[in-house]
């Protein structure tokens, strides 16, 4: 009998390779926000994948960069501390894109983390050609030991399931850490919150991403029907940036609206409500006090 195995595993790399993607495909729903733009992920989440003979817990950090604001220096505490706790850290690189100094920057980094094995991921192997992920995988062996290099896409599910048996071989013995139907330990509002950042995301350019930060007042299920009321706030940090989000006569908003509520509803298996504030917090990835107020 093989033995059973549980522990945690982080994902690192440059922002937008693709790690929010796989633990979502690797944890079977959407447990971490993405989207095109780089450093989307702003906390550690936790997912749950549940194996044959093991358990992993997944623990997705924002993209590790050189800090030019206060959040910046947040995020980065939030990578360093979780790779020091972490049993195996899955290092990711696209098949898409040549190893460059930011990839090699990180990996150096890896041997500050003793306690944990390394293994190289390839991601994104649906956008690439044979050749071009066949020199991709020969290009990672050449940056320092893993224990193994798997290839993988996220979006068409290629090679995913032996991405989950080599973590979990990887694994200490333990019986599993988190009960048998979790997916994540994010609270259903930090969900929400995080799935109405996602939304209002979409379509927005240069700073305003990092500028957005949202929270939520209340959710409320109503008794007499089936329906989620959910009130939250949009924040940014010019009023400039205020004037983007909402759009030409609040259209902007209605749609960051009906994207997040679509993505709101399968979560909580109900119709929702959404009410969405815009508000202006000057500068508040600067300001400590603001930034403890928005949850960093
Ligand atoms: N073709 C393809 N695209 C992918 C795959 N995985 C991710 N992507 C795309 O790559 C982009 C970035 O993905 P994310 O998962 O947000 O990347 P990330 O590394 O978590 O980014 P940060 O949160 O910024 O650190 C998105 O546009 C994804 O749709 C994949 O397997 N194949």
């Amino acid at each position: 009998m093989t033995e059973h195995r549980a522990g945690f595993v982080t994902f690192v790399g440059r922002p937008n390779v693709g790690k929010s993607t796989l633990t979502n495909a690797l944890v079977g729903e959407k447990v971490a926000i993405t989207s095109s733009k780089p450093q989307t992920t702003r906390r550690a989440i936790r997912g749950v994948v549940h194996g044959n003979d093991g358990q992993l817990i997944v623990v997705d950090t924002p993209g590790m960069h050189r800090p030019r604001t206060l959040l910046g220096e947040r995020l980065n505490d939030v990578v360093q501390t979780t790779l020091g706790e972490v049993d195996v850290i899955g290092f990711c690189v696209p098949a898409t894109e040549k190893i460059g100094p930011g990839d090699r920057f990180i990996a150096e980094q890896l041997d500050q983390y003793p306690r944990a094995k390394k293994i190289a991921i390839v991601t994104k192997i649906d956008a690439a050609g044979k050749t071009q992920v066949a020199e991709q995988l020969l290009a990672v062996s050449k940056l320092r030991d893993w224990e193994s290099i798997i290839p993988v896409s996220a979006v068409d599910r290629i090679q995913l399931d032996t991405l989950v048996s080599e973590l979990i071989a990887l694994m200490p013995e333990s019986p599993n850490l988190y009960p048998d139907d979790a997916v994540t330990d994010e609270t259903l509002e930090q969900r929400i919150s995080e799935l109405v950042r996602e939304a209002a995301l979409e379509g927005v350019s240069d700073e305003l991403p990092h500028s957005l930060a949202v929270t939520i007042d209340d959710i409320v299920r109503r008794e007499d029907r089936d329906l989620v009321e959910v009130y939250a706030n949009l924040f940014v940090e010019r009023d400039s940036q205020k004037g983007i989000i909402i759009g030409r006569g609040g259209s902007r908003l209605q749609d960051v609206g009906a994207r997040a509520r679509a993505a709101i509803e399968p979560l909580v298996g109900a119709q929702v409500y959404l009410s969405l504030r815009v508000k202006v917090a000057k500068e508040w990835q600067r300001d400590p006090k603001q930034l403890g107020r928005l949850g960093f």
